[in-house]
């Protein structure tokens, strides 16, 4: 059985304050994007893990695939597999591509072992995995609050504009981007802004990892600038970084500047 798991953005990202457990509170908009791995699982005699695409830093029994298989494995007869994963999600990118993984994982042995898990026990799962794990189990926009794994729905279409995803080259692991994190509340509540025209989002809708961030890494600011500049409506860092991307009213095909760093276009 196969299954293609896709990446988010983050239409702003507010964060809130430390929580005792070493993890922040944060305030943000998942919107699913359609740039995509491909994941497939078949029955085997004994358990087997082969990647290809993008090479995966880091040691294969790490992987959050198979994290996601011994915590079923934990609770349920599920027999030795074989998975294969092809990466094409940028990694250490802010785009959830490891989260994504893991979840789509869990979502397809549910449904070949037919494990009868529902949507909320598929979440808990997911929770112990990373705290943009859980998203990825329903996929649709929402609004993220407390470490970001619990959920509103919000209505949210951007189907009518053009993204422009670029992945700069440069690294940013989500450990080095909230260490630097000045925490504050939000000044205006995401739920409220993304009501307005997306004409109205730049300046008013933030990225609270973007100060530092940027400033740390000139790469990732050059790349929002040119976005801008070719005509993006709204331009933002995805997450913990480095990818940026820029929502557009038109086909995006002529942002010649960041042409070689442009790894998705489409919503
Ligand atoms: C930056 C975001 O992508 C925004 O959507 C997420 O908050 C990151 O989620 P993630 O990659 O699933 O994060 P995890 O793998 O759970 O955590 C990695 C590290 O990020 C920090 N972390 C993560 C989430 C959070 N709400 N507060 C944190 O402080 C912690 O230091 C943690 O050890
Ligand atoms: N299936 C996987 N795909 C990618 N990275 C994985 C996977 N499993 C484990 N990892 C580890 O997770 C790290 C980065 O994960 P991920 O791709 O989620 O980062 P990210 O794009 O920065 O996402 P986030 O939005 O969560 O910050 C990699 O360095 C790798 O060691």
């Amino acid at each position: 059985m196969i299954t293609f798991p896709s990446a988010k953005i983050n239409i702003g990202l507010n964060i809130i304050s430390k929580r005792s457990d070493g993890y922040h509170n944060l305030e943000t908009i998942f919107y699913p994007i359609q740039i995509k791995d491909a994941l497939e699982v078949i029955e085997a005699n004994e358990m087997g893990f082969e990647t290809s695409g993008i090479e995966i830093p880091g040691d294969a029994s790490n992987n959050l695939c198979l994290k996601a298989y011994e915590l079923l494995r934990k609770d349920f007869d599920v027999p030795p597999i074989k998975i294969h994963l092809h990466k094409h999600i940028p990694i250490g990118a802010g785009l959830g591509g490891g989260s994504a993984d893991a979840a789509f994982f869990i979502k397809l042995v549910n449904e070949k072992f037919k494990l009868g898990l529902t949507v909320d026990k598929m979440q808990d799962y997911c929770r112990l995995l990373g705290a943009d794990c859980a998203f990825f189990i329903e996929n649709k926009p929402v609004f993220a609050f407390d470490k970001g794994d619990v959920f509103e729905s919000v209505i949210l279409d951007l189907s009518a504009y053009h993204l422009a995803l670029v992945m700069p080259p440069v690294h940013v692991s989500t450990a080095e981007a909230y260490s630097g994190v000045k925490p504050s509340q939000a000044q205006q509540s995401l739920k409220e802004l993304i009501e307005l025209p997306v004409e109205q989002w730049q300046g008013k809708i933030k990225n609270g990892f973007e100060e530092h961030i940027l400033k740390n890494h000139t790469q990732i600011q050059k790349v929002k600038d040119s976005l801008l500049e070719a005509g993006a409506l709204f331009a933002l860092m995805s997450g913990s970084g480095a990818a940026v991307y820029g929502i557009f009213k038109e086909p995006v095909d002529l942002i010649e500047l960041e042409k070689e760093n442009l790894v998705f276009s489409g919503i």
